[in-house]
């Protein structure tokens, strides 16, 4: 195999970027993005590692959620808060019915570059390029908003700078105190038509925290009671920003993409020859890829050979993406076949990509039962082979929107225009996360037994 570098990628085919017009510019803007701080530390980077590392060993569980695309315009701390709390609220109950550690990892700080299915989009007979997310383009239909601008990757590295700051503060400065978590919890079943069913567990997750308040073990005292870690993360897509925020750490000499501690490859960027593995290979962040119904078992473990050569639990989450009714087909093989090569991998589940469908509206919506549904039989294929399922992977927001149908508060299609906000793909809302979370509750906890 070639020498990997930094810019190495530059030599191979590659998917789904934008045609910027002035490469002159685009030079300038990638010059100024390389002399900027790293927006993570390679330490943490570790850090995550390491706590991948012991999912991969069935010692852990990976929580990983946020917008499908956030942008520049809907960028405010309530916004960023309400997202960090449902996280948090999620990762509660995890970590009771998994009776094991989780990992938080955020879709923020950066999540501003998207695949699209089509270059163009046409409306009444008006074509124009697709909207790519806000570090490329404008989501306004107008020819002048849908031109590549290398600027915006600026604005992108600022405002992921700013949230970053503010997750920060959150997890340290109070926000993430478990006593506090449990309460909005609390708030949510208070209200929520399906209460009974979730009281139970609940009421433990209750008990839990009294009995170590009666043991004097509380979040004056306590560390882990009152903060927490909140990673970052996004699809590593557009590469000129990627490289620019590559660094070498002075204190192993290895590269590290700095624009966040776990970086993916898509669904549609994940062709062996092509650039996105070439850039992910060298760098030793670690990274996610995204598993769809087409990908064939030797192409996968091609996959793994190039991204992990030495076969390092930590280093690979292989995020399955199947589709609610493909993936009892498709899931098995797959997992199967990695398990016997004997790679070390995290199994995560994205419930989301492939239960996307069109409303009669036209707005594009996912169905809470698919992806209860995909999520159970995540959880029932990894259990029949005796694989582990590491780690569910969500698009979702803390705010009040109706994108997705279904839940306890069964919205419509009808529905969907009220509060539909997206930039891109349909989210889950706060209380949609929430019942989610205590419905993968049960298969979580048959999943972890005999584990940790
Ligand atoms: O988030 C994922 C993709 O960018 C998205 O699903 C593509 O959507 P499209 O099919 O509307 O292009
Ligand atoms: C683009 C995404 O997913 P996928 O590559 O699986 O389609 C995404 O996670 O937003
Ligand atoms: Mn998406």
């Amino acid at each position: 195999m070639s020498q990997w570098h930094a810019r190495s990628w530059r030599d191979k085919p590659i998917q789904q970027q934008p045609n910027y017009t002035d490469p002159e510019q685009l030079k300038l803007v990638e010059q100024e993005l390389g002399q900027y701080p790293p927006l993570v530390f390679a330490e943490e980077i570790r850090a995550l590692r390491s706590q991948l590392t012991d999912v991969c060993h069935g010692n852990g569980f990976l929580l990983q959620g946020g917008d499908c695309a956030e942008s520049f315009s809907d960028f405010n701390a309530p916004k960023i808060r309400d997202t960090f709390k449902v996280i948090l609220q999620m990762a509660i109950v995890m970590t009771f019915a998994g009776n094991c550690p989780v990992t938080k990892v955020a879709r923020m700080a950066g999540q501003y570059a998207k695949p699209r299915s089509s270059d163009i989009e046409t409306i009444n007979d008006v074509s124009l390029p697709s909207y790519r997310g806000d570090i490329i383009n404008g989501i306004d239909f107008t020819d002048a908003a849908r031109q590549p601008d290398p600027q915006r990757m600026l604005k992108a590295y600022h405002h992921s700078a700013a949230t970053l700051n503010l997750l920060r503060a959150f997890a340290q400065g109070g926000l993430a105190n478990l006593h506090k978590v449990h309460k909005w919890n609390l708030g949510f079943l208070a209200a929520n038509p399906l209460k009974d069913r979730y009281q139970q567990i609940a009421e433990q997750i209750q008990s839990a925290l009294q009995f170590m308040e009666v043991l004097g073990i509380n979040a004056d005292n306590n560390a882990t009671l009152h903060e927490t870690q909140l990673f970052t993360s996004h699809e590593a897509l557009l590469l000129p920003y990627e490289q620019a925020l590559t660094r070498t750490d002075t204190l192993t000499g290895l590269p590290y993409d700095c624009s966040a501690h776990m970086i993916w490859i898509g669904e549609r960027t994940r062709q062996l020859d092509h650039a996105h593995v070439e850039f992910m290979r060298g760098i030793h962040n670690p990274i996610g890829v995204k598993v769809g119904p087409t990908m064939p078992e030797d192409e996968l473990i091609q996959l793994l050979d190039v991204l992990n050569p030495d076969n390092e639990a930590g280093r690979i989450t292989l995020i399955s993406r199947m589709g609610a009714d493909n993936l009892a087909k498709n899931l098995p093989k797959l997992a199967r076949r990695v398990k016997a090569e004997g790679r070390h991998v995290v199994w995560s589940s994205d419930p989301m990509h492939g239960n996307t469908t069109k409303a009669d509206n036209g707005l594009k919506t996912r169905n809470f039962d698919a992806i209860h549904k995909e999520l159970r039989q995540f959880f029932a294929v990894h259990q029949a082979e005796g694989t582990y399922a590491g780690g569910i992977h969500l698009e979702m927001t803390g705010e009040d929107v109706t994108e997705c149908t279904g839940g306890a508060y069964q919205i419509s299609e009808a529905d969907l225009s009220s509060r539909y906000r997206t930039q891109c793909d349909p989210r889950l809302n706060a209380d949609q996360v929430l019942e989610l979370a205590f419905l993968v509750a049960e298969s979580l906890r048959s999943a972890r037994n005999g584990h940790g």
